[in-house]
């Protein structure tokens, strides 16, 4: 089994779609990969390839977010493409919060639809701080009449950039059409090539914190026969080779990394911002779970309290149409844990949707925690909150 290893000749940034079900985003993903790949630059990924990754077939677990590599001519980027649905938002919180920017995919036939709004929301919450547009079905709009409907979604995608921080003046839009790109259509191939210049200008690259001590959250886990049990996810910060030292947080175990790899490509050292799996020597697969964090050995301390700011979502933000009080216990989504936790109101004891207030998060597990770090509130399948630790008490 001969393998090309990553070489790293470009800067690699974390990339991905999100949008309302149906707007066309693993449509648009797949017609990048093809724009790309005939560039020469890349390997085309058909669409039911990315809807149904490889693992999630062969191993019959759920991988909700289909992972896929491409170049530009500047760079090198791991793309992620979100699901649509309501169901899988705790997903695309986990995967948002490694993404450096985010193309937000909105069919110019239907604007912004609910779920439009609740992703940007969240990007927002996790820390992505840069979105370009993808004003997508733009084939199915006729140059006529429908050119001021398309006017008027675009409008409205600023508009609701800017009442989420993004400033949305400035953000760009790109019309185009991922389904006629993926046909080979070659006014809409070249509405790719814009969109990915837009991606190019306008997400920098963001600092990469690689002389921290090493963290990577765990996303998944899997067993690769003979050779052991492997974790994914990206590298929150810090860097890490075959045959440093870790332990598992959550699974309380010192060990050895034996094989570190990027797409199936074996690397010399991985890095803050790198998607990579990690062998790890005599870990049995069921000790590590998704939420467990991997690091440098004595560098991060868990902890269950802290205080933090919480934006508890208004109604028409699909978020709970009852104040929340004092004694709430909602589920917490931080990095890629879903711990439970009791809320503790203190003196303005309730909180009404729509409202930003202060609280104290008493957590069912302790999981690391630092000032600055982001989060979910889901309750009943569905995101209520989202916060910001302030302090770890
Ligand atoms: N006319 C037109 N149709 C498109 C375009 N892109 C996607 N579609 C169609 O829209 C439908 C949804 O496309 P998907 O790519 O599956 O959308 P999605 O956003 O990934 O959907 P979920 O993953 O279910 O949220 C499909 O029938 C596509 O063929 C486009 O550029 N033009
Ligand atoms: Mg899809």
């Amino acid at each position: 089994m001969s393998k090309t290893a990553y070489v790293r000749t470009k800067p690699h940034l974390n990339i991905g779609t999100m949008g309302h079900v149906d707007h066309g985003k693993t449509t648009l993903t797949a017609a990048i990969t093809k724009v790309l790949a005939e560039r020469g630059s890349g390997t085309f990924v058909p669409f039911d390839r990315i809807d149904r990754a490889p693992e999630e077939a062969a191993r019959g677990i759920t991988i909700n977010i289909a992972h896929v590599e491409y170049e530009t001519d500047t760079r090198h980027y791991a793309h992620v493409d979100m699901p649509g649905h309501a169901d899988y938002v705790k997903n695309m919180v986990t995967g948002a919060a490694q993404l450096d920017g985010a193309i937000l995919v909105v069919s110019a036939l239907d604007g912004i639809m609910p779920q439009t709004a609740e992703h940007v929301l969240l990007a927002r919450q996790v820390g992505v701080d840069h979105i370009v547009v993808a004003l997508n079905k733009a084939d199915a709009v006729d140059d006529g009449e429908d050119a001021v409907l398309t006017d008027l979604v675009e409008l409205e995608v600023r508009e609701l950039l800017t009442a989420h921080g993004y400033g949305g003046d400035a953000v760009p839009v790109v019309r185009v059409s991922g389904l006629k790109a993926l046909e080979g259509d070659a006014r809409w191939t070249a509405s790719i090539d814009a969109l990915l210049d837009a991606v190019d200008t306008y997400v920098p690259m963001p600092e990469r914190y690689v002389d921290a001590p090493f963290l990577l959250p765990v996303e998944n886990v899997l067993t690769i026969t003979g050779r052991g049990t492997v974790v994914t996810g990206a590298v929150e910060r810090g860097t890490v080779r075959v045959g440093d030292r870790v332990e598992v947080l959550g699974a309380e175990v010192d060990t050895v990394v034996t094989g570190v790899e990027t797409f199936g490509k074996p690397m010399e050292e991985a890095q803050a911002g790198d998607s990579v799996a990690l062998l790890l020597r005599g870990v049995p697969r069921d000790a590590v779970r998704r939420g467990h964090i991997v690091a440098a050995p004595g560098s991060v301390v868990p902890s269950r309290r802290f205080s933090a700011q919480v934006y508890v979502l208004s109604t028409r933000e699909g978020g709970r149409t009852t104040p929340v009080a004092t004694g709430y216990r909602p589920q917490f989504y931080i990095r890629t844990a879903d711990v439970v936790g009791d809320v503790d109101l203190g003196e303005m004891a309730v909180a009404r949707p729509g409202e930003t207030v202060t609280m104290t998060v008493e957590l069912g597990r302790e999981v690391p925690l630092e000032p600055g770090l982001g989060f979910a509130i889901r309750e009943g399948g569905r995101t209520v909150g989202a916060g910001t630790v302030t302090a770890v008490v």
